[in-house]
């Protein structure tokens, strides 16, 4: 049997709509992140189970894990015998911690390993695309690459080998906080204006060029301090109840930068030492969530997607 699990994911990482993404792991050691397990078998079979099955639609050919076993098979690996597929789903779905990116790539590296197909990185970032672009409203690479590379991605369809790694501080916590309710990353994306204005898109090159140059040159305080997103957490902020009052109340607290991750809901607040992180944590457990929700104290997960020997889920 083959076990492959694939990371949660901070979308946009305040500067780089579409283009930037980090993976993330609780410091707790806790999984963030769907897990796949894949095995032979005479027919094939699939299943979908964990905390968060019940809110996938109940026919498999709806469910991306299935999407992508089907179109392996048919186009990527024909002589490949049949399989059991499960899909253990741990992350709720529109949450914006990059739940069908995790999916996505956790099946598809899953199903690699196991046909023994070892395509190149890049054929794999394309075809997990391909998939995440069915249900997201456009294709982009910010889940999906530092899913399954892991760390901090640069990421973009022009960009060679499709992601560039920066590498980032020990000190870094991201601390996340999936609100409980889901907002659909198809609606928050038609949300934005279809075009920026010249002074938005010059903006828009010089925060992310700076903020990765200042990445690349450890100078990570001034990064942080340059860290806002002015391309659609102005738009998307009303469509997440708490937000505004969240990120003020957070950055008085110590955090040096806080945001929509991904699409939204979950709130990310970046903190650079683990006291801060303590304190915005409990901030987001007494205000910002429900019952449904949950927060967790992260690093960055520079592992990525990786194979599982202990059996899981
Ligand atoms: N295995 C799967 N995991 C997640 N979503 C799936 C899966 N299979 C099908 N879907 C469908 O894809 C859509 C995913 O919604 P959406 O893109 O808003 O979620 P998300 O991936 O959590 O968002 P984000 O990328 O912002 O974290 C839903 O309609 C969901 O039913
Ligand atoms: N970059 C995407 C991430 C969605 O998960 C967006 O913000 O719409």
């Amino acid at each position: 049997m083959i076990q492959v699990y694939a990371p949660a994911s901070i979308g946009n990482f305040a500067v780089g709509f579409d283009a930037l993404g980090a993976a993330i792991a609780p410091i707790d050691g806790s999984l963030l992140g769907d897990l796949v397990k894949v095995s032979a078998s005479t027919t094939t079979e699939f299943v979908c189970s964990g905390p968060y099955a019940h809110k996938l639609p109940a026919q498999a050919e709806q469910n991306l894990a299935y999407m992508c076993l089907q179109h392996f098979k048919q186009a990527v690996a024909p002589d490949m015998p049949a399989v059991r597929l499960e899909l253990v789903k741990n992350l709720p779905v529109g949450s914006g911690l990059g739940s069908s990116a995790c999916s996505v790539v956790a099946t598809i590296a899953a199903l690699d390993k196991f046909a023994g197909t070892e395509l190149s990185d890049e054929a794999l970032i394309e075809l997990m695309a391909d998939f995440e672009a069915k249900v997201s409203g456009g294709r982009h690479y910010d889940n999906i690459t530092p899913c399954y590379l892991g760390g901090l991605q640069l990421t973009a369809e022009l960009i060679p080998g499709k992601s560039l790694a920066i590498a980032t501080p020990d000190n870094w916590y991201p601390v996340v906080a999936f609100p409980g309710f889901t907002l659909n990353t198809a609606k928050a994306r038609a949300v934005l204006p279809k075009q920026l204005d010249m002074h938005h898109s010059v903006e828009f090159a010089q925060r992310l060029s700076a903020f990765c140059t200042l990445m690349l040159q450890q100078r990570s305080e001034e990064a942080l301090s340059i860290m806002i997103d002015t391309v659609a957490e102005p738009h998307r902020a009303q469509l997440i109840e708490g937000f505004s009052a969240a990120q003020q109340a957070l950055l008085q607290l110590g955090a040096k930068a806080v945001s929509i991750s991904g699409a939204g809901p979950t709130l990310f607040a970046l903190c650079d030492n683990l006291a801060s992180a303590e304190l915005c944590q409990q901030w987001l457990s007494d205000h910002y969530i429900n019952e449904q929700g949950f927060s967790h104290i992260c690093q960055l997960d520079w592992a990525g997607t990786r194979e599982l020997n202990e059996e899981l889920g």
